[in-house]
């Protein structure tokens, strides 16, 4: 069969990340990468791949099987997503977690609009850990689920802050409270705040001129990343943010603990250890590209979530193939 034909739409860390995941996946091959930036500015890890300006990507939608959406979640996926979602086949990793009822019934409306098929919010968190809350609490009804990410580097905390006026650059690390770990794991299942479980620490470049005070206000108040966190802001220069926060390892776990009886414990662990935030979320999104690209064959058109995928769609083996291997 014809390699699924995929592009990128934006080129920073989760667009690079789809470049490093295309070589694994021989299904696939990458025919363009879009960005608004000068084509020219950009250099793509394999010099051969075509760049494009985001201007002229409406005349490229017949030759694009999957678009993967590569741009920040708090500005750039509210307004990219929906207008190519009309055109395009679709991945994302939307991470507003606040926002994605809303996010899914724009891409919905769009999607449709067009009868292409939209996956938002594929990726770790949201993504892999949202499918093993969902199985967890299906599995073992009377019980507690906990979330809990790092300590590492969020891509989408850090994300949102580079877009508050004034910051040059940033970057944001998670950071659980140890207490808050221990107690999930105890099997206790307590009710933790949101505030009790992880601390937020940023690490910011101001732009010459910008006021200190009033991009760290703008931080921690901030709806949905920061309020609900107590969170610390460092001011570093350009050079120490290149010298000592290049790298962007994370990770987390799901725990699921509950009883199938009075008095029998059960707990379900899911975790990530994970070297590069954006290579992990990158092939996670070049694996839904996969199924997004079968389930768009299928005429299952509109916007979808990683609730709706079923796991073999993921996969380049055939069902057979997976029942006779893997089950
Ligand atoms: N669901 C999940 O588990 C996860 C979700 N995410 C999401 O992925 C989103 C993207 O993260 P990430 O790739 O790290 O974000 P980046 O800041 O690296 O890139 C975001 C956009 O900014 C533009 N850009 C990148 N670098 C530059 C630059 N040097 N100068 C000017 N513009 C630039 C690019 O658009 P253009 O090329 O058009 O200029 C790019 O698409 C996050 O906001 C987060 O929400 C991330 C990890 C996990
Ligand atoms: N969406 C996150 C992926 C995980 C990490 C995270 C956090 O540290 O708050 N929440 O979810 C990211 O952008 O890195």
């Amino acid at each position: 069969p014809q390699p699924i034909r995929v592009a990128i739409a934006g080129h920073g860390n989760l667009g690079r990340g789809v470049e490093a995941a295309m070589p694994h996946n021989p299904d696939m091959s990458l025919v363009g990468i879009f960005t608004r930036r000068a084509p020219e500015q950009l250099s793509p890890k394999c010099p051969a791949t075509p760049v494009f300006s985001m201007a002229e990507i409406s005349g490229h939608a017949d030759h694009i099987d999957v678009l993967i959406l590569c741009g920040g979640s708090k500005e750039d996926l509210p307004q990219q997503g929906p207008e190519l979602a009309a055109l395009f086949n679709t991945v994302d990793s939307f991470d507003t977690h606040a926002r994605i009822p809303e996010y899914f019934a724009a891409m919905d409306a769009s999607a449709r609009s067009g009868g292409r098929t939209a996956l938002i919010s594929a990726g770790w968190d949201p993504g892999m850990f949202s499918i093993n809350r969902v199985v967890g609490e299906a599995l073992l009804p009377n019980g507690d689920t906990y979330t809990f990410w790092g300590d590492g580097l969020s891509q989408g905390h850090s994300d949102a802050v580079r877009r508050i006026p004034g910051v040059a650059g940033a970057v944001q690390y998670t950071r659980p409270v140890p207490a808050a770990v221990e107690q999930a794991r105890s099997g206790a299942r307590r009710v933790l705040t949101t505030r009790e479980k992880h601390n937020r620490e940023c690490f910011v470049v101001l732009d010459e001129g910008a006021d200190a005070d009033q991009v760290r206000d703008t931080i921690i108040k901030m709806p949905h990343y920061f309020a609900d966190y107590d969170t610390t802001v460092n001011f570093i220069s350009a050079a120490e943010l290149a010298r000592d926060h290049s790298a962007m390892s994370h990770g987390g776990f799901v725990i699921r603990s509950g009883n199938t009886a009075a008095g029998t414990k059960q707990t379900i662990e899911y975790s990530l250890k994970l070297e590069s935030n954006p290579e992990f979320t990158a092939s996670v999104l070049v694996a839904y590209a996969r199924a997004v690209h079968r389930l768009h064959q299928m005429g299952q058109y509109g916007a979808k979530t990683v609730f709706d995928v079923a796991p073999g769609l993921l996969s380049p083996k055939s069902a057979e193939q997976l029942r006779a291997e893997q089950l």
